[in-house]
């Protein structure tokens, strides 16, 4: 019986919602209900007989033995013993609707949309960054406006530290760049109002003033980071003040009694500029709140005359390259150039950190193309995109936002008060379960968490409703939606041909792909076309596997390449299996007796009955064998942009790069590149 469930779970998890052919994914329609007919539009449109309205049966009872259950993976071996509940939640949200929303919604068995959470005073622990990690953290984000350079540290090492310790699973580290407030660097690339003793109720009508002379945090005046605020801001203009955030002089309990009596988060507070001096700025409050440390502030439709990179900023930048950190998020990118500067930079330091713009000014909104182009991705800040444009802009912008990193095959992430009331609360508002629904939805590559787990109550709680509304929103996304740059993308690069046929066949076969990878090119080439299985990225770089996990879809598996290719796929398989095993049946995989073949576990054993039905050769096997080697273990990655030196088709394509192995789909059914 073990066997059996082991060989149908490892299955599951290897398979896709597209699986199974016309009929059978017609069958799974039944039994459709409201959300079916809303949401299964391919379904109506193919055949009216299948739409047979059953409102309140549930799957469960519905599901033939024939059937791959649908199951969710645990994200880690911790979650195992919550397993059950998991699967609870799952039926609790199926009963809420329909289950089989259309013929590709089966729910996928292991989210692909990644989390990126906020370090902070609730999360800077090492039990703290163990649970994140275990509940569905991907990415740990630093944000050097606050904290410092010994605390980040800390963090970084701590990240760095459950890495190294951990089999099948890895964090990426993302530093957020931008002036750390100080009144003795006073410069950066946001504004923020200064540190208070303790936080100042505005209240609408009331005067108050912005200075730019130091440390001043009165009842009625205070100081704000940025000399040429005064020059930037006219009589008239608007004010925008965030009003979330913690008291740097508070504790987290007395913070969270005030937050919890208050019950203002996320809110905006708004003054209008009357008149102003050689340094203060007199403002009349419109909508009051509370005012608390370090705030942003924004002038309603214009951008400061900031430099997006800073003196401080370099330093930041510096540490980041000496902690071999994978990501910068650069704050109020305006245009391409200053992503050119950073990048040169880290050429000169010979340092491979990508680059992910920050869109939140309005000034970068008409650069977002050349932007974005520059960049490695993109964040949509929406808290600063918000009160720099109107507020209504924000949504459309992010669907902007996401499409054009989509087109261009670069990673982005939606930030900002997806799950606000839970820095307070222990349950999420239904509009924040929407809006992380829809991020998924428009296909981004993350969603960020920020106050929620930096100073938030609840930040583990916070993860598992992303991860949850994240891992269900996915089942119900059509399989097979391909870039729209598709066909330019198609002309110019073999490799992304290649990744094309690869997500092609994996879609219809219902496959999921493996892919060897020394650079992560392909791994995130894979990742654009966004195929429905999970894309396994084995590589024999540590550095590239922890930066693959920002990546939709991307499973990176760290592993010693072989110069036996042979050796190289049985050893991947094996490790898949094994991981599998381990989520599946900790007592029997973790009885640490190996786990590759051979082992004593019977369920590895079924599964390695999976033989390959299909394998493609063109040419002497012997030539071909070195073909796989580059093709697998080097992958495409040696010369993506030099497409005249290869003559491009489908045939050089099989010379060079493929040898595909399409496994029993009755076993484990999976396509390696
Ligand atoms: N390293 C840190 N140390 C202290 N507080 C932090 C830290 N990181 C984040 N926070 C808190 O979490 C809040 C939300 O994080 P984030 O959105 O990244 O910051 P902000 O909106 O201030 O740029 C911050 O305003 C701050 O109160
Ligand atoms: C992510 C944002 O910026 P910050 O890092 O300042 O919170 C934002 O403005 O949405």
């Amino acid at each position: 019986m073990a066997q059996v469930v082991a060989t149908r779970s490892i299955q599951s998890s290897f398979m896709c919602p597209s699986s199974g052919s016309v009929q059978e994914r017609a069958e799974k329609l039944r039994p459709p209900s409201f959300a079916s007919r809303v949401m299964a539009r391919e379904a109506a449109m193919t055949t009216k007989k299948l739409t047979v309205v059953r409102r309140s049966t549930r799957i469960t009872a519905q599901r033939s033995t024939t059937r791959a259950e649908p199951e969710v993976i645990p994200v880690s071996p911790e979650d195992l013993p919550k397993r059950q509940e998991q699967f609870q939640q799952l039926h609790e949200f199926q009963q809420l609707g329909d289950t089989s929303v259309s013929m590709w919604s089966r729910p996928t068995v292991k989210r692909k949309t990644k989390i990126v959470c906020t370090i902070g005073p609730s999360t800077n622990t090492r039990e703290m960054i163990w649970k994140l990690a275990e509940a569905g953290m991907n990415v740990a984000r630093m944000n050097m406006s606050h904290g410092d350079h010994a605390s980040h540290q800390k963090v970084i090492d701590l990240v760095k530290e459950y890495n190294a310790q951990s089999k099948d699973n890895v964090i990426s580290i993302m530093l957020d760049t931008k002036a750390g407030f100080s009144f003795i660097l006073f410069r950066g690339p946001e504004v923020r109002s200064g540190d208070l003793p303790q936080p100042i109720n505005l209240e609408s009508g009331q005067e108050f003033t912005f200075t730019i002379r130091r440390g001043v945090g009165t009842t009625d005046c205070v100081s704000v980071n940025y000399d040429d605020f005064i020059n930037d801001v006219e009589a008239g203009d608007m004010l925008l003040v965030d009003g979330t955030g913690a008291d740097s002089l508070l504790t987290y309990a007395s913070l969270s009694n005030i937050l919890n009596v208050l019950g203002k988060f996320g809110g905006m507070m708004s003054l209008m500029v009357k008149s102003k001096t050689e340094d203060s700025v007199k403002c009349e409050v419109i909508d009051g709140g509370e005012l608390k440390s370090r705030r942003h502030l924004n002038v309603r439709g214009k951008s400061a005359t900031l430099p997006s990179i800073t003196e401080k900023d370099w330093e930041d930048i510096k540490f980041g390259v000496d902690n071999k950190v994978d990501f910068y998020a650069v704050s109020f990118v305006k245009d391409a150039q200053v992503v050119h500067e950073l990048k040169n930079y880290l050429k000169s330091c010979d340092a491979d950190i990508h680059v992910i713009v920050k869109i939140e000014s309005a000034d970068s909104i008409p650069n977002l193309h050349s932007i974005i182009t520059a960049s490695d991705g993109a964040m949509v800040a929406r808290g600063d995109l918000g009160a720099e444009l109107p507020i209504e802009e924000v949504p459309l912008l992010q669907e902007e936002i996401i499409r054009i990193c989509r087109s261009m095959g670069k990673a982005v992430i939606v930030a900002t008060n997806m799950l606000e009331s839970m820095i307070v609360h222990p349950t999420p508002t239904r509009a924040e379960v929407s809006d992380i629904a829809i991020a998924v939805r428009e296909g981004a590559d993350a969603v960020m968490l920020s106050g929620e787990t930096a100073h938030g109550k609840f930040p583990l709680k916070a993860v598992k409703v992303m991860h949850t509304v994240s891992l269900r929103t996915e089942a119900t996304i059509p399989g097979g939606t391909m870039p729209p740059n598709l066909g330019q993308a198609f002309k110019n690069h073999m490799s992304e041909m290649f990744a094309y046929h690869a997500t092609m066949m994996s879609n219809t076969l219902g496959t999921s792909i493996v892919v060897f990878t020394r650079t992560g090119f392909m791994a995130i080439l894979l990742s654009h076309y966004r195929p429905s299985g999970t894309i396994f990225a084995f590589t024999n770089d540590k550095m590239i596997q922890q930066r693959l996990s920002l990546y939709q879809g991307v499973c990176p598996i760290y592993m010693e390449f072989s110069d036996d290719a042979e050796e190289t796929f049985g050893n991947a398989l094996g490790l898949l299996q094994v991981t599998f095993a381990v989520w599946l049946n900790p007592s029997k995989a973790r009885n640490g007796k190996g786990g590759r073949r051979g082992s004593t576990c019977p369920e590895w054993q079924t599964a390695h009955l999976a033989i390959p039905i299909y394998s493609q050769y063109s040419g002497p096997k012997s030539v071909i064998h070195e073909g796989r080697c580059r093709a697998q273990l080097v992958t495409a990655e040696e010369f993506p942009h030099q497409p005249q030196r290869w003559p491009c088709g489908f045939g050089v394509i099989l010379y060079y790069f493929v040898v595909v192995y399409v496994y029993v789909p009755r076993f484990d059914p999976v396509l390696i590149l």
